[in-house]
């Protein structure tokens, strides 16, 4: 089967490696769609992200939908020719976080594309029945591969309670903060004020709904805020930009008794925090990370027509031109990009 192999960091190749044989509790899944994710093309400039190292060659993708070939012997949930959404991690089930319910803080986790585990750029994977779940009549296997992030965003929403009227400011306009702003409409909330620092991408925004755009980088973030909630601040701020400044930002616009979840990865590690402002202004700040049960209320919001993912997509390309693909995705002006195959 052709797969994509990152060999070294601005380096694919693609290479014929032997179609994997299902395990009893898996399926054999022949892909059809896989989003290119930041991490992928971080991956792919730098080799890394933080503690994770790429030192051998790594198959990328962990944002897959595909239609079933083959099942398992013990696999009875799954017949050949289901389509399905693969959840990309895997936990190993057995540990306390496993235990308590919290199956995605487990530190066993197999991960696509997370060194050492390979993902889906490649013509078939072979997947615990449990982690690939069927998508409905209506729902497109492209639609299916972006649960993974729009998983993120429902996540990062239950963290924060974003509940019926709730008025949510979501700090940056990538992959992961649009897909924040469909889950929490989906939750309920009337009013979602998004920023950026990107007039393309504060544009995009707009025209995906959000009720106020701003250039956090303007300066008047916080008067702007203030204008729109008439001086109470947003109750649940997602922050999902990576911006070290963006997290005090976040804590600035919050009303009292707020939440802000944080999402994005902030390129520093420490930031600078008002500390004071959190405590006299009782502020819940969470870490949201990953995701656990959202892939049947992706699929379900999806089968509804209660959130738009493709519209996000900019472009289609086949295995064949993934070199093309990554260079495309490294525009920081592009959103996202798709991977289709039709083996
Ligand atoms: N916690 C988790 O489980 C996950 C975290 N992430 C992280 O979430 C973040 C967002 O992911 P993507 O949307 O894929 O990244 P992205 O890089 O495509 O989007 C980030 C956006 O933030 C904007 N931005 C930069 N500085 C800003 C500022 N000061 N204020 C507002 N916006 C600003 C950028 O222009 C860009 O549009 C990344 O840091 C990523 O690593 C992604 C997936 C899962
Ligand atoms: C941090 C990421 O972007 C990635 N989706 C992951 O969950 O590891």
């Amino acid at each position: 089967m052709r797969t994509a192999v990152l060999v070294e960091p601005h380096q694919f190749e693609l290479e014929d490696r032997p179609r994997p044989m299902p395990a009893p509790d898996e399926v054999l899944v022949a892909v059809r769609d896989v989003g290119i994710c930041g991490s992928d093309v971080h991956y792919y400039e730098h080799g890394r992200i933080g503690d994770y190292v790429v030192e051998n060659p790594l198959v990328l993708g962990h944002e897959s939908a595909g239609e079933v070939v083959e099942v398992g012997e013990d696999v009875t949930t799954h017949e050949v020719g289901d389509r399905v959404a693969l959840e990309p991690g895997v936990p190993c089930r057995r540990c306390a976080h496993c235990k308590h319910g919290d199956y995605h803080l487990c530190e066993e986790v197999r991960f696509m594309a997370t060194p050492p585990h390979d993902g889906a750029f490649t013509e078939y994977v072979s997947w615990p029945a449990d982690y690939a779940y069927e998508l409905p009549d209506g729902v497109s296997t492209t639609e299916g591969a972006l649960c993974e992030p729009l998983s993120v965003g429902i996540h990062a929403c239950r963290r924060g309670d974003v509940g019926t009227g709730d008025t949510v400011l979501v700090a940056g306009a990538g992959p992961i903060g649009l897909l924040v702003m469909e889950a929490a409409r989906a939750a309920g909330a009337t009013d979602v004020i998004v920023t950026d620092v990107v007039d393309e991408k504060l544009d995009f925004a707009r025209k995906r709904g959000a009720d106020l755009a701003v250039d956090a980088a303007a300066g008047d973030l916080e008067a702007a805020v203030d204008e729109y909630t008439d001086g109470a601040g947003v109750d649940v701020v997602v922050e999902a930009s990576g911006a070290a400044s963006s997290v005090q930002t976040s804590v600035d616009v919050v009303r009292r008794g707020g939440t802000v979840v944080l999402v994005g990865l902030a390129s520093e590690a420490t930031v600078p925090l008002d500390v004071l402002d959190i405590i006299d202004n009782e502020l819940d700040v969470l870490g949201s990370f990953r995701y656990k049960n959202t892939y049947p209320t992706a699929i379900d919001l999806l089968a509804e027509g209660v959130v738009d993912v493709e519209g996000i997509v900019e472009f289609e390309s086949t295995l064949d031109e993934v070199d093309d693909a990554f260079r495309r995705a490294m525009d920081p002006d592009v959103i996202k990009g798709m991977i289709t195959l039709d083996s």
